[in-house]
């Protein structure tokens, strides 16, 4: 197929959108479009260092890798250009006409139209290459594809309205330049000194020499000229690689910030050099809040693997464990081969050995989080578990040998402070516990008020007795891998009898047992009148204010977890619950006295302990025609 030499095509939607956006709402902070622009570069040389492995005639007479930033002052232009991988035609046209990056969906129904939060969620989305029309109103991109003849050259064009043309050139070079043409007002931009001060605040750490040419005093003239000459602006050495002391904070940001496209700084890192068996550099980093995408199994960003500082590939999920997916960062290693795929990583010792360090290096990182008696640690952590608590919840399941450092991470809602707030460690619980008291109980529930307010917790109540609240959707999945916390059983408050071991006293065992004999004609009696809906009626002393509530079978499914299965569309076992009865309560002891619709207050009993604890009702209108009988009888 020829294609035309000059075409103009429109901008996808979105594009449309995220400039105008950008433009408005990114102004204050316009010099960003330059690191956004050299970031794109350095990823296209790493690009090139990987596919040029398999095809080294591709660097031709240009093996050295780098990016040059130059300026025009007459024709008010600034120039980024690169020597890595290029774009084909086809390339340009969709890298630069539209956004094909998971999460854009949820980006923009996220847009409130407030400039100031949009811009923050921008800054979050990443902005990438379109920045550049903050201070340009148009922007032409001349490239050519490594591999490529120079006839496949391409120049794209656009003012940012709605429309670029694209259109083939010849370009003796392979790689990217970027043209932008000043707006109105931009000139300070026509500077080597901003320029420089610009590279050195936000691409340091970039591991190519970004360069510019030399600008001099020349005496005969009375003023600075620009030479041929061209010098390096960064250190140009790969951040992970230089020594700890020579790294500043500022650098370890502005890296976190390169690699994750996140427009905050991290809440933490650590940078490590392992020797021994295996010998590898990790830098790995905690971001300050969730990824758009962070449901999302495919999700970009996660680790990239270096072998000896070459680029392999992003997002190698077998350098770090699936519950840990919200960690950035980059890890180096010397004993890879740099031909390896990800099938090859799958299998490889060293890579196993890179999991297991890193992993524990993340938990170590936490760990000084959490057990820190700093404040602003203290808060990290409280961050941290606000954003990936529900994450590294999966790790209980899903790495068992370090399930023991992950319990004492976790944190819970609970009835000591009765908000939705997760604040509570389970040492902490532990440290609370009753005299007597040999259990760490909890209460499961479809929300956090469904679970605060459920009637199983009504005797915990009036004893003191602390419950942990859990409402996380993983949370029933999780407590199915860890049965008991420094030698406590976890024991849920919904399921089997109530045995507050010697949390009771003997007088109050004698009354229960009396109160049992005395009730056990009526149990009889719903029983029966219950026999397709329970599987037993007893009497319980857990509950003080409601009459009735449901529980399970010690070795069953509690009816929070049955009900998550039937939502997700999974099958659920048939199970049916036990009614247990408040033998306090005026209705029970209205009903054990007076026979009259006898059924009907029975089934009442049943729908409502039901609702009380997060459950739908089969018939809801056959229940409301009772009641409503009831009431008027
Ligand atoms: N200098 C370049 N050389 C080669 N390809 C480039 C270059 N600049 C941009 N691209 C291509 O255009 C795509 C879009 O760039 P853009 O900056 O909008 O997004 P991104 O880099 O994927 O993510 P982010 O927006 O977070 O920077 C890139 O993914 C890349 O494929």
């Amino acid at each position: 197929m020829t294609v035309a030499s000059k075409e103009t095509l429109g901008f996808q939607a979105e594009v449309k959108q995220l400039l105008q956006l950008m433009i408005h709402s990114l102004y204050s902070n316009k010099e960003i479009f330059l690191r956004e622009l050299i970031s794109n570069a350095s990823d296209a040389s790493d690009k090139l260092r990987f596919e040029g492995i398999e095809h080294p005639d591709w660097y031709g007479d240009d093996p050295d890798l780098k990016i040059k930033v130059s300026f025009d002052k007459t024709a008010r232009t600034v120039t980024i250009s690169d020597n890595g991988i290029g774009m084909s035609r086809d390339e340009v046209i969709s890298n630069l006409g539209t956004i094909a990056r998971s999460g854009t969906k949820e980006f923009f129904s996220k847009l409130s139209g407030d400039q100031q939060k949009d811009a923050a969620l921008i800054g979050q989305f990443g902005v990438g290459f379109y920045s550049a029309f903050i201070v340009a109103d148009r922007i032409t991109v001349e490239t050519r594809r490594a591999g490529l003849p120079a006839t496949d050259g391409v120049r794209w064009e656009s003012d940012g309205s709605g429309e670029f043309t694209v259109e083939s050139i010849d370009r003796l070079q392979r790689g990217t330049s970027i043209t932008m043409h000043l707006r109105e007002g931009e000139d300070d931009f026509l500077s080597t000194h901003k320029l420089k001060s610009i590279i050195r605040k936000y691409s340091d750490h970039i591991s190519l020499p970004i360069q510019m040419n030399k600008e001099e005093w020349d005496a005969d003239k009375s003023e600075h000229v620009i030479k041929d000459e061209l010098e390096s602006i960064n250190q140009s050495s790969a951040l992970w690689a230089r020594a700890k002391s020579e790294i500043t904070e500022e650098q370890y940001d502005e890296f976190y910030k390169h690699l994750s496209h996140d427009y905050e700084g991290p809440l933490c890192y650590s940078l490590n050099r392992v020797e021994g068996r295996s010998e590898f550099t990790q830098l790995l980093y905690v971001p300050a809040r969730a990824p758009f995408d962070l449901w999302d199994r495919n999700k970009r960003g996660g680790i990239k693997l270096y072998v000896k500082r070459v680029f392999i590939m992003d997002d190698a999920e077998q350098l770090m464990p699936m519950y840990l997916r919200f960690v950035t960062g980059v890890i180096d290693s010397t004993d890879l081969p740099l031909n390896v795929s990800r099938e090859i990583l799958q299998e490889s010792r060293d890579v196993k050995i890179i999991r297991e360090s890193s992993t524990k290096r993340v938990l170590s990182m936490l760990e000084d989080l959490a057990n820190s008696d700093d404040e602003l640690k203290k808060e990290k952590y409280r961050t941290f578990w606000t954003q990936f608590g529900q994450v590294l919840k999966e790790g209980i399941g899903e790495d068992q040998p370090n399930q023991e450092r992950i319990l004492k991470l976790l944190r819970f809602a609970s009835t000591h402070t009765d908000s939705a707030d997760q604040t509570v460690s389970l040492a902490e619980y532990v440290s609370r516990m009753k005299e007597g008291q040999d259990k760490v109980y909890y209460v499961t529930g479809d929300t956090f008020n469904a679970a605060k307010n459920s009637p199983h917790l009504e005797i915990f109540r009036k004893k003191g007795v602390e419950v942990l609240l859990l409402s996380d959707r993983v949370d029933e999945w999780m407590l199915s891998f860890f049965t008991e916390f420094d030698g406590k059983q976890m024991t849920s408050v919904a399921k089997g009898g109530l045995d507050l071991g010697s949390l009771s006293d003997e007088k109050e065992k004698k009354d229960h047992e009396e109160t049992e004999k005395n009730f056990k004609d009526l149990l009889d009696r719903m029983k029966l009148a219950l026999e397709d809906k329970v599987k037993d009626v007893r009497v319980t002393f857990r509950l003080t204010d409601s009459p009735a509530c449901l529980v399970s079978d010690e070795n069953e499914l509690s009816g929070n977890l049955l009900r998550m299965l039937k939502a997700a569309g999974q099958q659920a076992p048939d199970t049916k619950p036990i009614l247990e009865i408040n033998p306090e309560h005026p209705l029970l002891l209205k009903l054990k006295s007076d026979n009259q619709h006898f059924d009907e207050w029975t089934r009442v009993l049943f729908d409502q302990a039901l609702l009380a604890e997060g459950g739908q009702l089969n018939d809801p209108a056959a229940y409301v025609k009772r009641i409503n009988q009831l009431l008027l009888s």
